[in-house]
């Protein structure tokens, strides 16, 4: 568990970020969300203390940051940031090693987690292992960034604007494989983004910023349904509250026996895939499969009437 307690960041006289508290439970995401100069990197960058805090804490199950010397503190946390920060004379291999390298890892345990870190990643590592960052997509090298903090198991991984440079296709696969590799490894995550949709998708917990402060802290469905200021109200977007709300519950909530004809989705797709489903073919249904079976069924009525429960 971590525990930010009372925060404050002061630059010259400017408050950047203010008596901040908040726990993040073990094996969650939260994603950390506001606009430019709200205060969310600095808050990132006290925690692996890249900034001192001006005052207050931070507790990694229960010890102070205060009391581990800071290069110490920085290979328990893993640090991925936007435009990935890889060593371009490095390969692949020891770009991901580098932590366990740094521990004294022995050789034999160091190589099976670079490949199963490039396997988690859906990379061959017969095909990556030896090859530069220069020789790597966009996407690739992302990839091999967030595989290099997560390398030695650390108790944390900040991300900051990690998909930032990626374009929206590729930032989608990129968001599913994280949540993904979280799920499987149980990997506790503190991630800033300016980009509420994203918040929305990845987190367990949101937590939202502005001009220093933190403003709410909640699980995605609160933060749609009931924001807390007119601020978090903007930036969740009023016109598209009921879609954002719908992209969070999965199509199972709602799912009806019958079968229906056209292409199924899958028993992991949410009530938002179901209605583009509905509005793209015509159809006031759409069907639903598990492992290539059709299950049910799911019905714009269902899909209206789950949305009216929180009107
Ligand atoms: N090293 C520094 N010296 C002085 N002021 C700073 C420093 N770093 C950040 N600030 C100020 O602190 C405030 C918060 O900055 P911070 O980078 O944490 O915001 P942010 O929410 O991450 O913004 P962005 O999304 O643009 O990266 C800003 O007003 C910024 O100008």
């Amino acid at each position: 568990m971590i525990e930010i307690d009372r925060i404050t960041k002061v630059y010259e006289g400017q408050i950047a970020v203010e008596n901040v508290s908040m726990t993040v439970e073990t094996g969650t995401i939260t994603v950390i969300v506001g606009t430019s100069g709200s205060g969310k990197t600095t808050l990132l960058r006290m925690i692996n203390r890249l900034e001192e805090p001006t005052s207050g804490d931070v507790r990694i199950n229960g010890d102070s940051t205060r009391s581990v010397r800071p290069h110490i503190l920085r290979r328990r946390i893993g640090y991925a940031i936007q435009g990935h920060g890889l060593f371009p004379h490095h390969t692949v291999a020891r770009n991901i090693a580098a932590v366990p390298d740094l521990l004294n890892w022995p050789r034999d345990k160091i190589r099976a987690r670079v490949d199963e870190l490039l396997a988690l990643f859906s990379m061959d590592p017969a095909q990556f292992r030896d090859r530069y960052p220069a020789e790597l997509s966009g996407g690739q090298q992302q990839r091999v960034g967030v595989a290099r903090a997560l390398a030695s198991r650390p108790d944390l991984l900040l991300m900051d604007e990690p998909f930032g440079a990626l374009d929206p296709i590729i930032r989608n696969r990129a968001q599913e494989d994280l949540r993904r590799i979280q799920q499987k490894l149980g990997s506790t995550i503190m991630l800033v983004t300016h980009d509420m949709e994203e918040a929305i998708r990845l987190g367990d917990r949101v937590a939202v910023m502005d001009g220093g402060k933190l403003v709410q802290h909640g699980p995605p469905a609160e933060i749609i349904t009931r924001p807390a200021t007119d601020f978090v109200a903007n930036m969740v977007g009023d016109v598209e509250r009921p879609l954002r709300l719908l992209s969070l519950i999965p199509v199972i909530e709602v799912m009806e026996d019958g079968r229906v004809e056209g292409a199924a989705l899958s028993t992991q797709a949410s009530l938002r895939d179901a209605l583009s489903a509905c509005l793209w073919t015509g159809r006031a249904e759409v069907p639903i499969e598990r492992d290539g079976v059709l299950v049910g069924r799911v019905t714009l009525d269902a899909i209206r009437a789950r949305i009216g429960s929180h009107a």
